[in-house]
């Protein structure tokens, strides 16, 4: 179509200003779209730093909390007022903590006593029965030895001193020789000790009960050896059995000259370990494997034959350790041109609890993107945030002294 001159100039401009506004217009979604992603971030980041200050709240109540003392009421004497005999021995008159309910408490009833003041601050039912607190119980847990990575050298000798004795005793009897009664597996926390012991519970349809040496002698004060006596004795009732004892240093460290109270409670504790070790048969069904990490102050007792007498290391793992481990815990996830190789160069001196971490973390930069994929730089940068939160892991030795077999 043909206009004036004059006509089709204004008409031009006119299409200038459409076309800068339309453009301007752009912009603005544009920038809108960016602000609209960036906030759906933060407001990510936002609730995945509040659910880890939640985590962190609760260890800290959990730190806060003071070891308690239990004691069984003996007497009422008022409503907020009671005769309490305590698991240390001595009885107290104590009072009732204003979030008890009096009613709940009458003679024979088992309870918990704050450790400075003495009020009654919990009353043990049946149900949370403080066996049951200290004790984790399975059945039979669900881990096999192929959820296990670099620890094949370590599988072969548990599997030879737990497994066989366990499955096939007659070949023991045959050959005139007393298998181990317990094992030791010492490294640095998150190693996988833990997962060992319920793998050869589970390969070997054991049950699998679990107790903490420091909770034995810190948490229940008054109780630790009684607890050891309760374990071996479920134990023997849940055989085949696997008794898994982790912080064994907390209950076994070498003895020390002057022993204060806490030290007695460590040294009953011990003393009835000793006793229940040497008490039951190695050809019985009841294995029993002890962790620590602290393998340097462990007392040489505990160690003689007949004990712990079969010490297994499980160290730091190597560069085709954590290809293995990295395997295990991305099986199930979606990789996309990452070569496992080079996260575990990347991942030096790193143990299976942070390897674990590492690939969760990397799955959540994916998310966090809204990919479905996940890549070597997702990795890249879970490796830089495990690193900044964890210590490198030290190797202690035992003595050589120490070692047997
Ligand atoms: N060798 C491994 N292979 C696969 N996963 C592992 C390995 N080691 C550790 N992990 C992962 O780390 C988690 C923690 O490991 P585990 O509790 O067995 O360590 P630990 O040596 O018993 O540590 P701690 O001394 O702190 O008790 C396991 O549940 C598992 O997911």
């Amino acid at each position: 179509m043909n206009y004036p001159e004059d006509y089709s100039s204004e008409i031009n401009e006119l299409d200038l200003d459409e076309y800068k506004e339309r453009n301007y217009i752009m912009d603005l979604e544009n920038k809108i779209l960016r602000a609209e992603l960036k906030n759906k971030d933060i407001s990510r980041e936002n609730s995945q730093l509040k659910k880890e200050n939640e985590i962190l709240k609760r260890e800290l109540d959990k730190l806060r909390i003071p070891p308690l003392i239990m004691g069984t009421v003996i007497d009422k004497i008022s409503s907020r007022k009671v005769v309490v005999k305590s698991s240390t021995g001595p009885n107290f008159l104590v009072n009732i903590s204003q979030f008890v309910d009096p009613e709940e408490i009458v003679p024979g009833e088992r309870v918990c006593l704050n450790q400075q003041t003495l009020a009654v601050v919990e009353v043990l039912s049946k149900e949370k029965d403080y066996r049951a607190m200290a004790m984790e119980i399975e059945e039979k847990p669900n881990i096999t030895f192929d959820e296990i990575g670099g620890l094949s050298t370590q599988i072969r000798d548990i599997k030879e001193v737990v497994e066989l004795p366990l499955k096939k005793p007659e070949l023991f009897e045959k050959i005139g020789i007393v298998p181990p009664k317990g094992i030791l597996l010492y490294g640095p926390p998150g190693t996988g000790k833990t997962l060992l012991a319920k793998a050869v519970a589970y390969e070997t349809n054991a049950s699998f009960i679990r107790v903490v040496g420091s909770e034995l002698v810190k948490k229940f004060i008054g109780e630790g050896a009684k607890l050891v006596r309760d374990v071996f004795k479920l134990a023997k009732e849940k055989s085949p059995c696997i008794i898994f004892i982790d912080e064994i240093d907390a209950v076994a460290s070498k003895r020390t000259e002057s022993l204060t109270g806490g030290d007695r409670e460590v040294q009953r504790t011990l003393m009835q370990l000793l006793a229940e070790m040497d008490g039951f048969d190695s050809r019985g069904d009841v294995k029993i494997i002890a962790a620590t990490n602290r393998p340097d102050i462990l007392d040489s007792a505990i160690l003689r034959p007949g004990r712990f007498d079969r010490i297994i290391e499980i160290a730091n793992p190597n560069e085709d350790g954590r290809i293995e481990i990295l395997k295990i815990h991305t099986s199930k996830m979606n990789l996309k041109n990452v070569n496992l190789r080079d996260v575990a160069k990347l991942t030096e001196g790193m143990v299976g609890a942070d390897l674990k971490a590492v690939c969760t973390e990397a799955g959540m930069f994916a998310i966090r993107e809204d990919r479905e994929y996940i890549k070597l730089r997702d990795f890249e940068e879970a490796i830089e945030k495990i690193k900044s939160k964890t210590t490198p892991k030290e190797e202690i030795k035992p003595q050589v002294s120490l070692m047997y077999g």
